[in-house]
């Protein structure tokens, strides 16, 4: 796999699994899908650093459940569920995780950025340690089914929190496949914030058998 020439999110390749299982979720999005995630992530945002009157927390309420109610009539199976399979999107269609935009690649690194919002703050301004491990999860997960190589399951994730992840502000993710031994893949993580190492990681995945789900 050669380098991007440029930074595109959406020109990462994928490998034929997920391409399949991306473009089918695609074909089925009704228009407007993709708006409807970003405005439960703000959303969310909005939650965690409001403080509103007993009116607006009544009225926030009435309108949220009246959404629930209203998604709640489609629910369908996770077979075809449209939540997390747009691939090409840096935020892949979902809110439990930021999004991750890539800005390059390889088959054995990419490099994103990522701005957590006040919804993954612990305290103080700073990202919740298991928000750090999810951003890991995604971004080595992402890379270890890079290129054509098969679908993968994390085994194992050690991350190292060396300094305050702030929220808010831009930061960099860079991920590496350090060896691959069969169907065990080793990689590994830093989170920056500009020079700054916020935190660390590395990560076994184990590719999964056919079949294995
Ligand atoms: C670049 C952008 C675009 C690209 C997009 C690409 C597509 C991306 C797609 C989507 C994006 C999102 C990305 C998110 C990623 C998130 C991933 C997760 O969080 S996965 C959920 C959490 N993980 C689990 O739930 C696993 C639970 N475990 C299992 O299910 C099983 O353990 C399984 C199937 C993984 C393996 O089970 P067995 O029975 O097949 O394998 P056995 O025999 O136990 O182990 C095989 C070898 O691995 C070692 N092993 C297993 N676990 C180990 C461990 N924890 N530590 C060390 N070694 C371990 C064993 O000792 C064995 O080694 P010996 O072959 O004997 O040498």
């Amino acid at each position: 796999m050669t380098p991007s020439p440029e930074p595109a999110h959406d020109r990462v390749p994928l490998a034929p699994f997920w391409r399949q299982w991306s473009d089918r979720a695609v074909a089925r999005a009704p228009a407007g899908w993709t708006g409807l995630i970003d405005e439960l992530r703000d959303l969310q945002d909005a939650a965690a650093a409001s403080a509103p009157p007993a009116e607006t927390v009544a009225r926030a309420t009435a309108l949220l459940a009246d959404a629930r109610r209203l998604l709640a009539a489609h629910t369908v199976a996770d077979d075809e569920q449209l939540y997390g399979k747009l691939l090409r999107l840096p935020g892949r269609g979902q809110t439990l995780s930021p999004p991750l935009r890539l800005l390059s690649w390889t088959a054995t690194e990419i490099v994103g950025e990522v701005t957590f919002g006040r919804f993954h703050s612990g305290s103080n301004d700073a990202v919740h340690g298991g928000a750090v491990a999810l951003l890991f999860d995604e971004a080595l997960g992402r890379l270890s089914d890079l290129d054509d190589r098969p679908p993968s399951r994390t085994v194992s994730l050690r991350v190292e929190f060396r300094s305050l992840t702030p929220v808010g502000r831009p930061l960099t993710v860079r991920a590496r496949l350090l060896g691959q031994d069969g169907r065990k893949r080793r990689l590994a993580g830093v989170l920056r914030d500009g020079e700054r190492l916020c935190a660390e990681a590395d990560g076994l995945f184990l590719a999964l058998r056919p079949g294995q789900r």
